[in-house]
């Protein structure tokens, strides 16, 4: 099974609904879709968003750097050499997280076909039915509580609530959707870097102070502010979960040293692939620290091996935001996951059990 030839093409899928939080607002998902083929007719499926105000990646970077520095280093090696060959995906070029991520995945598409189980199963193995939330996105008071009960009463357990574009409103925003959804589904805040340090004790403590019981904070100040994280950690009682402040293992490596979070946010898009995200979720354990297994705005290729790794690791990843899925007004992308709500069942086929991707738009060529 030899790497003969590596595709690009464009996925373009509407939401149902605008995707706004404090960095960006979209109303599509946009991923670059990688196809890595075999010598003997095996296709492995993988992808990657462009989230450039959390990753630096864009469109046209996640397309140059498989094209020029990843795919040249993988044409005609052995798909059973699995470690080396993601061993060059890494080394191939600094950064460029997505890029690396989807080509990955199609590696451990790949992987588990050759050895004829859903990747999972050798990744471990675990329960093939996980739980994820759904993201509430920043808007108007009366929307957010509008589209909280309706997220409730599609049967969603746990509400991902973005803030982070006001102080004031935002606490206004999360009593009125607690008042709405009380005991019916845990609150997750993400502020998405957008308060201060300062700001969100103050946010914090006055909604733990008026009887809001909050799951989580995730990321409530700039990524690269790890004091500021640690002096909102040490303030409040809610658990304070690090997400666009850490990428790979090093990183979290170092969270954990300054005890600058409780929680980590794990994502694909950020670790380059699912070695990364394996070895934050091992470093994690050791440290017997929780872990959320994430997404970008990004479509169910992706989205199916972060919900594979997340069975697997389920010791750990006890949390899980893999709504892109959900959040899409179609999933044109055929594969064996059923993406059902907040219910995430993987299938029996090998690898991701994706077999197809219709209606890829041609990407740039050089
Ligand atoms: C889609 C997921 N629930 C989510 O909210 N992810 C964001 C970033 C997504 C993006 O901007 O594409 C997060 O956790 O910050
Ligand atoms: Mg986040």
């Amino acid at each position: 099974m030899k790497i003969s030839t590596i595709e690009l093409g464009m996925l373009r899928v509407p939401l149902k609904t605008p995707f706004k939080t404090a960095l960006r607002s979209v109303d599509h998902v946009e991923d670059i879709i990688v196809r890595v083929r075999t010598d003997d007719g095996a296709s492995g499926w993988g992808g990657a968003p462009a989230t450039a105000v959390i990753t630096g990646d864009t469109h046209g970077s996640i397309i140059d750097a498989i094209r020029h520095y990843i795919a040249p280093k993988l044409i005609g090696r052995d798909i059973a050499d699995h470690n080396r060959n993601i061993a060059l995906v890494q080394s191939a070029l600094e950064r460029n997280t997505s890029a690396k991520a989807a080509v990955e995945i199609a590696l451990y598409d790949l992987f588990g076909q050759l050895h004829g189980a859903p990747t999972y199963q050798l990744l471990g193995g675990g329960d093939p039915v996980v739980s994820t939330d759904i993201t509430i996105s920043v808007d108007y008071i009366d929307k957010m509580v509008a589209d909280s009960i309706n997220a409730v009463e599609r049967g969603f357990s746990a509400l991902k609530i973005k803030v982070g574009k006001d102080i004031g409103v935002d606490i206004e925003r999360v009593r009125a959707i607690h008042a709405a959804v009380e005991g019916r589904a845990l609150l997750r805040l993400d502020a998405n870097q957008g308060w201060t340090a300062k700001q969100a004790v103050f946010a914090l403590q006055a909604l733990e102070d008026a009887g809001v019981h909050l799951e989580l904070v995730e990321q409530p100040v700039k990524a690269r502010d790890l004091s500021g994280l640690k002096f909102v950690t040490e303030r409040v009682h809610t658990p304070v979960m690090a997400d666009e402040s850490v990428f790979g293992p090093s990183e979290v490596i170092e969270l954990i040293r300054m005890r600058a979070a409780d929680i980590i946010n794990i994502k694909l898009m950020k670790t380059g692939g699912l070695s990364g995200a394996i070895q934050i979720a091992d470093i994690a354990a050791v440290h017997g620290m929780e872990c959320m297994m994430g997404c970008m705005l990004e479509s169910s290729v992706s989205v199916a091996a972060a919900a594979h790794l997340a069975a697997a690791k389920s010791q750990v990843i006890t949390k899980i935001d893999l709504d892109g899925p959900s959040l899409c007004a179609n999933d044109p992308v055929i594969g064996d996951t059923v993406f059902n709500e907040a219910e995430i069942t993987l299938g029996t086929r090998s690898g991701f059990g994706v077999t197809d991707v219709p209606g890829l738009l041609p990407v740039r060529s050089d």
